[in-house]
């Protein structure tokens, strides 16, 4: 069952496009991530979705009454416990005292905040805070739950529990559209959107997209010494199709599988070679998946 459908949705800001004819469904029981850099128009997508804003060109039907939503700066009261605030969600909510109780056990179990019910809402950490914010907003098991970036600068224990609680949510029925930066977070997901700009580049269930991905890519490791000259002449050479740092590696995109060869040659006869770590032919990322499409989209690269 669809809970949520956008068709060629657009929203513009005076000069600015935020959101540019994007489309994107969602299934009952099903998470979409919608995946982006900073500004790419993740919360303005979302706010449209949740009906927070109206959009200035295309259609939005949600099939739920009943939508959970988590903005990117929620708010709780800092004052009130951890279970006094979710009492207020669910009252909020129109659940009743009997059933209120039940499934606020029910959820501070699961995210683990049990022996702390009675502390202050302002004494939790960023994660946990995220964490309470999803409980709440899933108490009244809406059929559409719309997160706005659940896992922004939250560590990584939390943020791996703030996935379990979404898909626990998904796994109670709700569709849950759920935007990220870290890209690597698509592995949760069971489709995503690529998003920059406000443009939608590429959608699809996160294996497929990767799969799709036409080109070899190795990894130099621990590149940092032969960094910005090493991507100045890999760019020159006609085997590569792009060449990029990442954190201390280095990312070569070939043409073909002949690129590997061209790049140990060239690693070898300017003693490049001595000064990085091993070099590893590996499947892309969703990162090396984006960088392409912007590339691609720009006319750059190759
Ligand atoms: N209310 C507004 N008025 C004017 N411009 C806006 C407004 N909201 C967003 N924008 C612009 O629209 C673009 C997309 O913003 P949006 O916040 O949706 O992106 P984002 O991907 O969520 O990024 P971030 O992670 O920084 O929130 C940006 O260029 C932003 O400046």
């Amino acid at each position: 069952m669809t809970v949520l459908v956008m068709e060629q949705v657009s929203k513009r800001y005076r000069q600015t496009t935020a959101v540019d004819q994007v489309s994107v469904s969602l299934e009952k029981g099903e998470i979409v991530g919608v995946l982006g850099p900073d500004g790419a128009g993740k919360t303005t997508l979302l706010n449209l979705a949740a009906g927070m804003i109206p959009p200035t060109k295309g259609r939005i039907k949600r099939e739920e009454e009943a939508v959970g939503f988590v903005p990117q700066h929620f708010g709780m009261y800092e004052e009130l416990s951890i279970e006094e605030n979710l009492h207020f969600y669910g009252q909020l909510n129109g659940i009743d005292k009997n059933e209120r109780d039940e499934r606020i056990a029910e959820l501070l179990a699961r995210i683990r905040l049990a022996t702390f019910a009675s502390r202050r809402a302002g004494q939790l950490s960023g994660g946990m805070k995220r964490k309470l914010a999803i409980a709440g907003a899933m108490l009244h098991r809406p059929g559409l739950m719309v997160l706005d970036e659940p896992t922004h600068g939250v560590d990584p224990v939390s943020r791996r529990e703030v996935w379990e609680m979404i898909r626990h949510a998904a796994a109670e029925g709700a569709g849950v559209l759920v935007s990220t930066q870290y890209l690597d977070e698509a592995d949760h997901c069971d489709r995503v959107l690529l998003l920059h700009r406000g443009r939608g580049l590429a959608d699809g269930r996160p294996e497929a997209l990767l799969r799709q991905f036409p080109y070899p890519v190795w990894v130099v490791r621990e590149a940092v010494n032969i960094r910005s000259n090493g991507v100045r002449h890999l760019l020159q050479m006609k085997e590569v199709v792009d060449a990029y740092p990442r954190g201390v590696d280095l990312v070569v995109i070939g043409r073909d599988p002949s690129a590997g060869e061209a790049l140990m040659r060239w690693l070898h006869e300017t003693g490049a070679a001595r000064e990085v770590g091993p070099v590893e032919e590996t499947g892309p990322t969703m990162e090396d998946v984006l960088i392409r499409l912007i590339r691609e989209q720009k006319g750059e690269g190759r």
